[in-house]
């Protein structure tokens, strides 16, 4: 599954929806026993959550996005493929997530390339769905600090806190995901034995979690932290 949403692969609403039916379809082909996740744009694997989706939206609106967000979620770190993530560029935040939902990481040996929870550099708590995820890949104690800080990490360290797996030459990520990855085997009951009790947590809170999202994000002083965050967006790139 290659992702192509110009200019950065954020997640839009849109987006998501077309990701869970891909995801749908793919886990419903008896023939398919494994996804690739990698963007077709270059420099970057995917910006996260579409910002625009969180500023100046109707409440309604939001909490569509947000269960599509959980939904995104919910298929990827429960699927019953092998899953891997060709992380061929960027990927601060919500591209972070995606990533850490597949069962292996291999990334673009690239130092400008970034991947981590960046959500308190908005203003924002990063989710206890994605905390834990967190925790499940790279332990307690890294997951505290870096989600104090927002810390995006280069590949060297994403590498030595164990977010990525593998790093590999950038022009070889599409050949080292299909080729080299014996450590992931045909998911089996030990992954869902892993991994059920954070989704289930998450199902169980899931109109919970949409509400408190929904009150969040709409608090005037969290839209401002936000536009703020956009304008600086924008500022950086002049
Ligand atoms: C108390 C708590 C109670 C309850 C808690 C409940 C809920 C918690 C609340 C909220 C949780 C919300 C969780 C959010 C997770 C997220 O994923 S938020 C998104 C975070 N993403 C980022 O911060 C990424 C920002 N982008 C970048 O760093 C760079 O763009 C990137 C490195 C990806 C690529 O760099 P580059 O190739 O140089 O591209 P540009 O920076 O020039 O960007 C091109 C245009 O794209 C726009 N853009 C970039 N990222 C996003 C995005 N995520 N969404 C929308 N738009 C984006 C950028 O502004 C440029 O636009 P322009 O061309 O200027 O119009």
């Amino acid at each position: 599954m290659s992702l192509q949403n110009p200019p950065v692969n954020s997640l839009s609403l849109e987006f998501l929806t077309d990701i869970c039916i891909s995801v749908e379809k793919l886990e419903m082909d008896k023939t398919c026993r494994g996804l690739i996740i990698t963007s077709s744009l270059p420099k970057v694997f995917s910006a996260g959550l579409d910002i625009m989706e969180m500023y100046g939206k109707s409440p309604e609106r939001c909490g569509e996005f947000w269960r599509a967000v959980q939904e995104m979620w919910l298929k990827l770190y429960g699927s019953n493929m092998v899953t891997i993530a060709a992380i061929n560029g960027s990927s601060p935040a919500g591209g972070c997530l995606m990533s850490m939902t597949c069962d292996y990481r291999i990334m673009a040996d690239n130092p400008r390339y970034s991947i981590g929870l960046n959500e308190t550099q908005l203003g924002i708590v990063a989710p206890f769905w994605f905390k834990d995820t967190m925790t499940n890949t790279v332990g307690h104690r890294t997951t505290e600090l870096s989600l104090q800080l927002g810390q995006m990490y280069n590949p060297a360290e994403a590498l030595k806190i164990g977010l990525v797996d593998q790093l590999v030459p950038e022009d070889q990520v599409s050949h080292y995901s299909h080729t080299n990855h014996d450590q992931v085997t045909t998911p089996d009951r030990s992954k869902s034995m892993m991994r059920k009790p954070t989704i289930d947590k998450l199902t169980s809170k899931r109109e919970a979690d949409i509400q408190n999202f929904v009150s969040f994000i709409t608090k005037d002083s969290i839209q401002k932290s936000i536009g703020m965050y956009l304008e600086m967006l924008k500022k950086r790139k002049r």
